[in-house]
């Protein structure tokens, strides 16, 4: 039901004003699932007329939002109390749909199907009959190859397919839609999207939080490095410190556990990694999405409803159909839909992908009652937070070994030192890719970073921030930000650095909740029903408050912390600390590759040495 309105009858705009907020809550819900529908039979089938279909709906969905829009301003919404000016706040806050040259908005929506299609399509053939997609074909090489040239092959001919065949589109769409969100007041299109985090200092914050966080990944990079040398040999390593991209088994070197066999500290440990049980014991994608589920239900929340597993596309069809693999969870909006398309493939990583998707499902079942302007997280970060909290439980050695996926339970001091390499590979590897992301688009739609610098710009902040470099040098003819999922489809990033973050404060809260002791790296929350009641009571608030109020609901805090994560893999950082010494860090700029100078570099850097 929708919250209790003032006095009725105390200020006829007041009544009115409910009663347009009915209105926009029943019409919204007809319209926005009407979209997802069109939405997700193109993303399911990669057609031109899907396309087609896709854009119009976008666009006639956009009009509708800016129709509503100009009728809530119609309000004075002065007197109001705090919640119905908070809706109408949300029904005026349309972002892009603010365009008002329908031409206009129209080419944004095509420009953004355009990239989307190209991203989704791209193949790379090495040999003329040989045309590998990304997902499972590449994805999988990027796993399992040790060879340094086909994967330097594979890493250049998916920019080459993908982010260099966009660079005009993406062009574009910052000057359409830093257009539009003007006319909203924003200074640009990167204001408009800080602002969802209504935080004064955001910006600051996740800066300060970043520094707070660097020393650890510097220890985690400096590892890595010298296991990888080992592997690969030094002179594949520029002598400034960088680790090569398509060394660290993904395609944007954003998590490391696909190379992990390599970097156990104590390789005679089990090293954990379920693929090959999951494997052996004949799981399909269905029973990954069962195992998860099991967890929400243990915790007494909403178990997937039987239009989830009706509607949902679970595994990449193999029909002929072109689809978006890359994984995503769908709300349709009326209540009934909620779906996840995922090319899921019986290997770890789609295991913590499964969970991470569900996540989202379990949020928007959790908020469905309330009116659709609430239906999102209390920031975007809680959004991307849920499923990899309970992923923090269901990925320990013991919960692994509770439901049959790790036979044998070794619990000593290397095991447990196996155990946090793993979860840091996943975690503390992805932080500066998860800062910087947006960092490269703040400054593109700020005007700092022209076109002409796209690339320049893109891989000084990979080579200061993350110590990668590219294994080939780059010129303004890639586009290589293109080339990773969320640029082209246009979803905001510093959400995924925000959620590691706070999934461990929210991973502390609720293991206080379930009366753990011990390390937090131990915790295992599994049918803890004071956990869930108290993760339910957070996610069902949606966005209907400012998220320092659910946050300290659940926390006690009222604010993003980097402690609980820095404790969570304290016993990592001594361990690496050791092992590195003064053998870490690298220089900020990217290593000069151009092929003469790179043997001149090699030279000098003897000389420097002798000297
Ligand atoms: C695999 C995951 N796919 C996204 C996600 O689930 O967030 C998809 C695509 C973009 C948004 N999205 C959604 O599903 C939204 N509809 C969710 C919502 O409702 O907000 C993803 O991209 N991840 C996970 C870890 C880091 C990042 C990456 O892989 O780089
Ligand atoms: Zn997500």
């Amino acid at each position: 039901a929708m919250g209790v309105r003032g006095e009725a009858g105390s200020n006829v705009n007041e009544t009115a004003a409910g009663e347009f907020l009915d209105m926009y809550n029943t019409e919204a819900q007809r319209v926005f699932s009407a979209n997802a529908a069109v939405s997700w039979a193109f993303n399911t089938n990669i057609t031109d007329e899907n396309r087609q279909k896709s854009i119009q709906s976008d666009l006639q969905t956009d009009l509708w939002r800016q129709n509503m829009s100009h009728q809530a301003a119609v309000f004075n919404t002065s007197g109001f109390d705090p919640d119905m000016q908070r809706q109408f706040y949300k029904i005026k806050d349309i972002g892009t749909a603010a365009l008002e040259d329908v031409a206009k908005l129209e080419e944004l929506n095509s420009v953004l199907a355009q990239m989307s299609t190209i991203y989704s399509t791209a193949r790379v053939c090495l040999t003329k009959t040989d045309c590998l997609p990304l997902d499972p074909d590449i994805t999988r090489e990027f796993e399992k190859s040790r060879n340094e040239e086909r994967l330097r092959r594979l890493w250049v001919g998916w920019r080459d397919e993908s982010g260099k065949k966009m660079r005009q589109l993406y062009t574009q769409f910052v000057d359409l839609s830093n257009e539009a969100v003007k006319t909203l007041g924003y200074a640009d299109t990167g204001d408009y999207w800080r602002s969802k985090y209504e935080t004064e200092t955001f910006e600051q914050d996740v800066a300060s939080l970043f520094e707070e966080l660097k020393p650890f990944y510097t220890e985690l990079h400096a590892f890595v490095r010298r296991r990888l040398k080992a592997q690969y040999g030094d002179s594949v390593f520029p002598a400034s410190g960088h680790i090569p991209a398509h060394l660290l088994g993904n395609m944007w070197a954003q998590q490391w556990n696909s190379v992990q066999n390599l970097l156990m500290p104590y390789p005679d440990q089990p090293i954990l990694d379920v693929t090959a049980e999951m494997v052996k014991q004949e799981y399909t994608a269905e029973r990954i999405f069962h195992v998860a589920d099991d967890f929400f239900a243990s915790l007494g929340l909403t178990p997937m409803p039987q239009e989830f597993w009706n509607g949902s596309m679970l595994e990449k069809p193999q029909d002929g159909r072109e689809v978006v693999c890359h994984a995503s969870a769908w709300d349709f909006y009326n209540g009934i839909d909620f779906r996840v398309k995922q090319c899921t493939e019986v290997t770890m990583e789609h295991f913590s992908t499964a969970h991470h998707e569900m996540g989202h499902i379990e949020y928007f079942l959790q908020y469905k009652h309330q009116p659709v302007v609430y239906r999102g997280g209390a920031n975007a970060g809680f959004h991307e937070a849920v499923g990899d909290v309970i992923s923090l439980s269901v990925e320990t050695p013991k919960h692994l070994h509770d439901i049959g996926l790790l036979p044998t339970l070794v619990e000593n001091n290397e095991a447990d030192t196996n155990f946090l390499m793993a979860m840091a590979l996943q975690k503390i590897a992805f932080l500066p890719f998860g800062y910087l992301i947006d960092q490269w688009r703040w400054s593109v739609f700020r005007g700092q970073t022209h076109p002409s610098d796209y690339n320049k710009a893109w891989w000084k902040l990979r080579c200061e921030l993350q110590g990668v470099s590219p294994p080939v040098a780059r010129t303004e003819d890639d586009f290589d930000p293109g080339a990773k999922f969320h640029i082209p489809n246009n979803t905001p990033y510093i959400r995924y650095f925000v959620s590691f973050v706070l999934q461990f404060q929210f991973h502390k809260a609720l293991c206080d909740a379930a009366g753990h002791t011990g390390p937090l790296h131990t915790c295992d929350i599994f049918n803890s029903t004071e956990a869930g009641t108290k993760l339910g009571e957070m996610l069902s608030m949606g966005s209907s408050k400012v998220w320092t109020e659910p946050f300290q609901a659940l926390t006690n805090q009222t604010r993003m912390s980097a402690q609980p994560l820095m404790d969570y893999f304290q016993p990592l950082m001594t361990f690496l600390q050791k092992e590195n010494g003064q053998d870490k860090g690298w220089q900020p700029d990217c290593p000069n590759l151009d092929p003469i100078s790179s043997a001149g570099q090699a030279s000098l850097h003897y000389l420097l040495t002798a000297l």
